[in-house]
């Protein structure tokens, strides 16, 4: 059984709606377990900055799928929900980034992992050390959490609601 983790982001319409079903769609597929989940953070837009605020979140999943079906089951997901590629970075209903696949690194054309920009963004960050605190970089060999302790634009990042009770990892903007 492989182990993955998953960004999940929307900033058009129904945010947090698309998420849940993003999660039940991947979840209804027998082979994906969703077996954690973090809070939803509301993100300032990365790279193209003139677009609405994010949520975003990740997920850790357990499946028996390779890299590449479950890349194919998130593409899917994305066209089942509707999105519509306008341009890279620009607006969109859901996206679903692989970020690491057990500790694998895969440089494949269409797929690589570790995701070759998570270690740049608060967004991925915040939420991964959410649900998995100690995590590794395979290719750095090096706690995740460390690139975030390098990030300027840490405030860009808030907690939006609340998933995991008390023992939420929260970024404090105070
Ligand atoms: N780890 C990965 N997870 C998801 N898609 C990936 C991954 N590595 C490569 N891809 C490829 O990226 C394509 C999606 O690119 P897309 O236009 O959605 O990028 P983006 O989400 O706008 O930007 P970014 O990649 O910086 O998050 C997919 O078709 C897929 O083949
Ligand atoms: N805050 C935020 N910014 C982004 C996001 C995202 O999910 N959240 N996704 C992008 C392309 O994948 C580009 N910029």
């Amino acid at each position: 059984m492989n182990t993955a983790y998953i960004s999940l982001g929307s900033n058009m319409g129904d945010r947090a709606g698309y998420l849940e079903k993003a999660i039940n769609i991947l979840s209804s597929h027998g082979k994906i377990e969703v077996t954690k989940r973090s809070s939803l953070y509301e993100t300032d837009p990365v790279g193209f900055t003139e677009q609405d605020q994010f949520l975003n979140m990740v997920i850790e999943i357990r499946t028996s799928l390779s890299p590449e079906t479950l890349l194919h089951q998130c593409l899917q997901v994305e066209i089942d929900l509707g999105r519509e590629r306008e341009f890279k970075w620009g607006p969109r209903i859901i996206d679903l980034d692989i970020l690491l696949f057990n500790h694998e690194t895969i440089e494949a054309e269409n797929l690589l992992i570790p995701h070759p920009r998570m270690q740049e963004r608060a967004f991925v960050l915040i939420p991964l050390l959410e649900v998995a605190p100690s995590i590794e970089h395979p290719s750095f060999n090096a706690p995740l959490a460390e690139f975030l302790d390098e990030i300027p634009d840490k405030e860009g990042v808030r907690l939006w609601k609340q998933i995991n009770g008390e023992d939420a990892y929260v970024h404090s903007e105070s």
